[in-house]
């Protein structure tokens, strides 16, 4: 097998000096990127290929990476994103019946530097004690510079903080997905436009799964180019960067929602949508990446596990419902918050048909308990159509009366959780729903 014969050194350099040795794995040379660590257990080919991992060096906390091979159905885009992967114990051999090629095998291909080898395990607890940070794999013969010279390279680049990758990772062309193309026999019920910052495959297909087609846009288009979609509905999706600097889908989204029309967004889409509304963006000391992540609807009371990526958040306040600090959307609320550590994780306008979720209900890989999330969008644009908008708005306030009950309760039922780890990542840790921490993850 060829990734038995890669046994070339390689060294993982952190911003802060610590280094961790290993051997080569995919692609022999340099990677530069932000060091973060994805805590789940399965789905590693959806992790590499999800474009949000863009200009990252990830970290698999689960130890063995490879084992069933890679294939071409469960990519969640046309590549590996990764800068660079950093795994404990590399499959020596993949098997599994759906297997095409080996991981080594296709991040060769692909030219991404990894390194085997490594204690995940303490790298992770040093990425959750410091914080994500500006990294760098060198493998072969890159690797044989000193320390000093890798730790310049890798405090060389740029810091996430104000990166814009958005438009890096989009198309340049638009294209649709059709429910048909998905197993939908009837005529389609919607068609949204969607704006595609990093969006992964798995989207649009929950979307045609509903009857709802997909004009997936490139991250630069107007509002023109949505208008000319002739959308029910906008949406944005997940991406990679920091959303501060995401100025140009922030402007786009005021003229949707100037406009009344139904939004949903998810991840990167949550923060433009936060920060349309207002509300700030602030980078988390390690962010959260995996597919076990509960998170409390506070709508319906109901925890999800959930699938996350993301290393920013928006800070909005944790109350109950309040007026958009932009000043013309009326009222929201925080809809979703991680339990683990009061994070934001969803908004709720209450006065405009806007919602949206910092986690990913389309899950791949990960849970599916949040796919309601998707019926949700598609019922508000049916409510829209029909002219039915204001009785939405007032059973989604009837909602927001509950959740703060509903919110006091989980509270109350939180208390009991123990929490006893430094460092929550939230600018909110001192409100009412408690303030555990990340430690099971
Ligand atoms: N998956 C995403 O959309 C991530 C959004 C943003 N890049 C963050 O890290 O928070």
């Amino acid at each position: 097998m060829s990734n038995v014969q890669s046994k070339a050194p390689a060294v993982l350099v952190l911003e802060d000096g610590r280094t961790f040795r290993g051997r080569a794995y995919g692609a022999e040379g340099t990677a530069l990127g932000e060091a973060v660590f994805a805590t789940g257990m399965t789905g590693y080919q959806e992790t590499i290929t999800d474009p949000s991992y863009a200009r990252q060096l990830v970290v698999q906390t689960a130890p063995h990476i490879g084992n069933t091979g890679v294939n071409a159905d469960d990519a969640e885009s046309r590549r590996i994103w990764v800068a660079g992967y950093i795994i404990r114990d590399a499959a020596r051999r993949p098997s599994n019946w759906r297997s095409e090629q080996s991981l080594d095998e296709q991040l060769r291909e692909q030219g991404v530097v990894g390194i085997e080898g490594v204690d995940t395990r303490a790298v992770t607890r040093h990425l959750r004690e410091r914080g994500a940070m500006r990294a760098g794999i060198f493998s072969g013969a890159d690797a044989a510079l000193t320390e000093g010279q890798l730790l310049e390279q890798v405090l060389a680049q740029p810091s996430m903080a104000g990166a814009r990758l958005a438009e890096e990772v989009s198309i340049d062309e638009a294209y649709v997905v059709e429910p048909a193309d998905h197993g939908w026999t009837d005529e389609p019920v919607a068609t949204i436009a969607a704006l595609d910052l990093g969006i992964k495959a798995m989207t649009p297909k929950h979307f045609a799964q509903r009857g709802v087609r997909t004009v997936v846009l490139p991250a630069g288009a107007t509002f023109e180019d949505v208008v000319a979609a002739q959308p029910d509905g906008v949406f944005m999706s997940n991406g990679p960067g920091d959303p501060a600097t995401a100025d140009a889908q922030v402007d786009l989204l005021r003229r949707v929602l100037d406009k009344r029309m139904p939004f949903f967004g998810i991840c990167f889409g949550n923060q433009i949508l936060g920060r349309a509304l207002g509300f700030g963006t602030y980078k988390l000391r390690y962010g959260h990446r995996g597919i076990n992540q509960p998170v409390l609807d506070r709508r319906t009371d109901k925890v999800e596990i959930t699938s996350h990526n993301h290393g920013f958040a928006v800070d909005a306040p944790l109350g109950g419902p309040v007026e958009a600090p932009a000043g013309r959307y009326g009222r929201v609320e925080v809809s979703h918050v991680n339990l683990n550590d009061d994070v934001v994780e969803g908004l709720a306008c209450l006065d405009i048909p806007a919602f949206s979720v910092q986690y990913h209900p389309e899950a791949a890989a990960g849970p599916h308990d949040s796919a309601y999330l998707f019926d949700r969008f598609v019922d508000l644009m049916q409510a829209e159509k029909h002219g039915a908008g204001d009785a939405r708005a007032a059973s989604l306030l009837d909602a927001s009366s509950e959740s703060d009950a509903l919110a006091r309760a989980a509270s109350a039922e939180l208390g009991t959780h123990g929490s006893k780890v430094s460092g929550t990542q939230s600018r909110h840790s001192t409100t009412s729903l408690s303030s555990t921490t990340q430690e099971e993850n």
